[in-house]
């Protein structure tokens, strides 16, 4: 059995967010290439965290690893995966194979053109040492994962493959309606250490943990198969207010503090919970929410932050952005912000805990009394089911 490398990059500006949902689509290339090329074991290198664009703490700390946020042995379960650093090692720092660097076209078939050198050199994912490339070509694309595969296949053999723009390509086939898009999902579980922070934090402060929520899961993801309207959630309604570029980007969706804070109060006296996690990236919500609340006669609603908490001190951005992800997703209740990809995965990891879909769609309206659309809601899909129908690749599961 020969081993390839599959490598992918993300276009800078892109969230972290976002970035979860580019691994999916190259774990199910990874996934169809291996289930195609039976003498070639396909790994997926996983491109470290650089400086995210929204993770203003993190500027000095250079490259995170996966393992900062995931559990490896879980994404392992569903295709072999490595850190870029031991790819290194494993590769004795040798140059990749081929860089295709996509350019999204308007045209319907994948088609690519090579522009090739002798030597090429690539800043990537951050690092200020370059990366040798023995190859770099640019690929226009308008392809989902497994149009690439028959690209991959048509290359023969060859060590290392790198897509860079990896956001170019999309789901197309394996959306997420399909098992493929589920299942990479369900792999991505959250690292053990942030886990047990969550669930420290839920007992101590919200009263909350998972025998008495309905929450107990398989540490096992591939058993995690929990029925709509199983998990009970803990005694807390939970808000994701996302701001800061939110207001510029997505002004018509955002609302302003004293909405928020209007809406929260409604739906806290309708759903008998006077407690709220809030998950925000603006450093200001709490307080100017709390001060709306007050002048609304409502200070009995207590607002719980993560980030106020003494475990949080020693967390980087996207660690606790995950905190607040995973303890919002165990919340009784949700209300996260439209068109926000921080939402969508909390709403995704609430699906798989089995809570109701109409306790994780709503979001917050611009205004109080608008009547605004409820957020979207995937259903999870179990039962694999495998076709391509590329040229050279045909299978079923
Ligand atoms: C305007 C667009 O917005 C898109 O944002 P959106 O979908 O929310 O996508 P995210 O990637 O989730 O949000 C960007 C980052 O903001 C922080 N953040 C957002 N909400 C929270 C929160 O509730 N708690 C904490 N602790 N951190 C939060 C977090 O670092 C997260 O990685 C971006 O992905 C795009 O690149 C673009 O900037």
């Amino acid at each position: 059995l020969r081993t390839s490398y599959l490598l992918y990059d993300v276009n800078y500006g892109e969230g972290f967010n976002l970035r979860r949902d580019v691994y999916i689509r190259f774990a199910n290339l990874v996934r169809f290439l291996n289930l195609y090329q039976s003498q070639t074991k396909w790994t997926l290198v996983l491109p470290p965290w650089g400086q995210l664009y929204h993770w203003f703490n993190n500027r000095s700390l250079g490259q995170l690893p996966w393992s900062t946020f995931f559990d490896l042995p879980s994404l392992n379960l569903f295709v072999p995966v490595l850190e870029f650093d031991q790819f290194q090692a494993e590769t004795n720092r040798s140059p990749i194979s081929k860089v295709y660097y996509m350019e999204s076209l308007p045209f319907t078939d994948g088609k690519w053109l090579e522009r090739t050198h002798q030597h090429w050199f690539g800043w990537m994912y951050g690092y200020g040492e370059r990366q040798p490339i023995s190859e770099f070509s640019c690929l226009g694309v308008q392809a989902e994962a497994k149009t690439l595969v028959d690209f991959v296949v048509s290359l023969g053999p060859v060590r290392s493959v790198m897509f860079d723009r990896g956001e170019s390509v999309i789901h197309g086939s394996y959306s997420e309606w399909s098992p493929e898009w589920w299942t990479a999902r369900r792999s991505m579980v959250f690292s053990k250490r942030l886990r047990k922070l969550a669930a420290e934090f839920r007992q101590q402060y919200l009263n909350s943990t998972d025998v008495a929520d309905g929450t107990v899961r398989p540490a096992d993801w591939r058993r995690l198969r929990a029925a709509e309207g199983s998990a009970i959630g803990g005694p807390y309604l939970a808000a994701h207010l996302r701001r800061l570029d939110f207001l510029r980007a997505h002004p018509d969706a955002t609302p302003s503090i004293g909405s928020a804070a209007s809406q929260l109060i409604r739906l806290s006296r309708s759903l008998g919970l006077s407690t709220v996690f809030l998950a925000t990236d603006d450093p200001e919500a709490e307080s100017q929410l709390t001060e709306q609340l007050l002048k609304a006669g409502a200070a009995d609603i207590r607002l719980v932050r993560f980030a106020n908490s003494a475990a949080a001190e020693s967390l980087t951005d996207g660690e606790l952005a995950i905190l607040d992800q995973i303890v919002g997703s165990h919340a009784r209740h949700f209300v996260g912000s439209r068109a926000s990809t921080f939402t969508y995965r909390l709403v995704e990891e609430r699906s798989l805990l089995g809570f109701a879909r109409s306790s994780s769609i709503g979001v917050f309206c611009k205004g109080v009394e608008d009547d605004c659309e409820p957020g979207t809601y995937w259903a999870p899909q179990y039962e694999p089911r495998f076709t391509l129908t590329g040229e050279n690749s045909r299978e079923e599961l």
